[in-house]
């Protein structure tokens, strides 16, 4: 008996949908939502991520601008482009695309945009607030992982959350995020012994270690749900997750697949912020 297939190209869609009403109803009042994507330097993956975040706009009716600047911008210059845009009214929405090049900190950076625009909800006072259950922009993956469990009807209360890798952008806010729904969440990582002694008690497994392949039959108690938030390069350059979906597939009751899975909700989610971000501006 295979897994259920928990499809984020579905979900995804579903919420775009509605994302795109809430689009449409704000340009009958003469508002566009506008997302500034600012990306620094040439690396391949970045650019086809950002396309796709920029096609995603423009797909629901958003204004979107892609701010591209080469490898050698100062930090400097970055900033003042950030402050720029932290000014501009057709501008709701500012993700500047990670990483970046090595010279430039990226936290002085994130802290730099204006907390009404950060849509990625990477910034200081945004995870401060998404700490203390505040109103406040979600980070886009987490945030599309509670979409996907909510949208296929996963219970979250009282069950084992087990996360696997502390990212600032994933790993640590989906813990704080499922903890919030009233799960009880276990956090693992690189120095936790024995690892799979800790999966396999989780009743809803989150891979986020940036490991192709890592998590495997062993890792995964009978009927677990599990998301893969993986996105990596297999040794034919294929994309996969974190998740051995071939080994955990009839193990685990659901599964998200990679790509299909975590990625469109990840995309889906930053639409989502950026609409609320323009919808913000008229509530005075
Ligand atoms: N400031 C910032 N915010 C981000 O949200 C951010 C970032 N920087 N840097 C890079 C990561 C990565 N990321 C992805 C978004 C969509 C897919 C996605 O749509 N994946 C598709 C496959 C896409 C493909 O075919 O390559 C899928 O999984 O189905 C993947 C990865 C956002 N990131």
């Amino acid at each position: 008996m295979s897994s259920a297939i928990i499809n984020g190209k579905e979900i995804g869609q579903e919420i775009r949908n509605a994302v795109a009403e809430r689009v449409t109803r704000l340009k009958e009042r003469g508002l566009t939502p506008g997302l500034a994507v600012v990306l620094v330097g040439d690396n391949q993956a970045s650019a086809t991520y950002v396309r796709n975040k920029q096609k995603s706009c423009e797909a629901i009716g958003m204004f979107s601008e892609l701010i591209k600047l080469p490898e050698e911008t100062t930090q400097e210059e970055l900033l003042a482009q950030i402050e720029l845009l932290n000014q501009r009214e057709d501008i709701h929405g500012i993700l500047v695309q990670l990483p970046l090049p090595k010279h430039i900190d990226e936290d002085t950076v994130i802290a730099t945009i204006a907390v009404e625009k950060d849509v990625d909800g990477f910034s200081p006072v945004s995870v401060g607030k998404m700490m203390l259950g505040q109103e406040t922009f979600l980070p886009c993956t987490p945030f599309g992982v509670m979409k996907l469990l909510e949208y296929s009807g996963i219970e979250i209360a009282g069950k084992h959350a087990v996360i696997v890798g502390r990212s600032h952008i994933v790993g640590k806010p989906m813990g704080q995020l499922l903890l919030q729904k009233d799960a009880t969440v276990t956090y693992t990582h690189s120095k936790t012994p024995d690892l799979p002694s800790f999966t396999r008690q989780a009743d809803i497994l989150i891979a986020a270690v940036g490991r192709a392949n890592f998590i495997t039959k062993e890792h995964v108690k009978e009927g677990a749900v599990v998301i893969d938030v993986g996105i990596n390069r297999d040794d034919n350059n294929k994309l996969c997750g974190d998740v051995n979906f071939a080994e955990v597939d009839g193990i685990a009751s659901h599964i998200t697949p990679v790509p299909g899975g975590v990625g469109p909700m990840t995309i889906t989610m930053l639409l989502f912020n950026t609409v609320q971000a323009a919808e913000n501006t008229l509530v005075q």
